[in-house]
């Protein structure tokens, strides 16, 4: 794992840019792993402005999100789906039909995760894979406790990960409590991974995360296993990590 530090948010989503449009330049149809969330936002606002002004391309590049969640039509405001139409897909040239996530609408989610997964091996897997990291170490919806070999799955949303992310419903009742999410072996399978984390929210689980140790009790702790993932965390995220421990992973 290699550490990049930045100074804030914007310098984050800069560096997370400048990954993802040389992934695009280097392989014009590379299969892109994408996330939702606030940390994400930045890096699409850049990504949308560099589209607009250099003319980067996307007609041939594929998506794969990570999650979904369960029971929300596909236009509904807090979906997935329409996160990223809206803060992305419709601002770049990507046709919507290469833009996959998963159906979180579906009849049968079970036959839908299945689906999911065979469809991620069928484009020849994820070349670049981004990440938020939840305040409990999810990764995806892969909440603490999820074994590192499950595949896509149906998950039960952790009573936290439902509060944090109530802020952006009408009420913690109106959150789904199920999600569709890639699995921690779905995720691990992408040929490089980069994670992003920004503001105090995530100091103490950036300490848990840097303190090295492969554990269930913090998801994103698998990923001290891949062999090529970088972290682009800001200062605020790193506030309660130790210099030793930040050196260990700079390079
Ligand atoms: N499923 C998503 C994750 O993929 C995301 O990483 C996390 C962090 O969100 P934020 O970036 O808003 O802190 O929230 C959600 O639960």
């Amino acid at each position: 794992m290699k550490l990049i530090e930045v100074a804030n948010y914007e310098e984050m989503s800069q560096k997370a840019a400048d990954i993802i449009i040389s992934q695009v330049k280097k392989k014009p149809d590379s299969v892109l792993g994408l996330a939702t969330g606030s940390t994400m936002l930045g890096t699409y606002q850049q990504l949308v402005q560099d589209h607009q002004q250099n003319g980067t391309s996307y007609r041939n590049v594929r998506t794969v999100n990570l999650d979904e969640y369960i029971g929300l039509s596909l236009d509904h405001p807090n979906s997935y789906r329409y996160y990223m139409n809206q803060h992305l897909f419709f601002h770049i040239d990507i046709p919507l039909s290469q833009t996959y996530i998963p159906n979180g609408a579906s009849d049968d989610v079970e036959a839908e995760c299945k689906r999911y997964e065979q469809l991620i091996e069928n484009l020849g897997g994820i070349d670049l894979q981004i990440l938020g990291i939840g305040r409990n170490g999810h990764i995806g919806f892969n909440e603490p406790g999820t074994s590192f070999s499950a595949p896509t799955h149906v998950v039960e949303l952790a009573p936290s990960t439902r509060q944090a992310n109530a802020r952006f419903f009408p009420s913690l009742e109106d959150v789904p409590r199920q999600a569709i999410t890639m699995g921690i072996a779905t995720i691990m399978k992408s040929r490089h991974i980069v994670l992003l984390a920004s503001g105090t929210a995530k100091a103490p689980i950036m300490v848990k995360l840097f303190e090295g140790t492969v554990t269930a009790d913090v998801p994103a702790s698998v990923l001290h296993t891949h062999p090529n993932v970088t972290v682009i965390a800001d200062e605020e995220a790193l506030s309660l990590v130790a210099n030793e421990r930040r050196k260990v992973y700079a390079r």
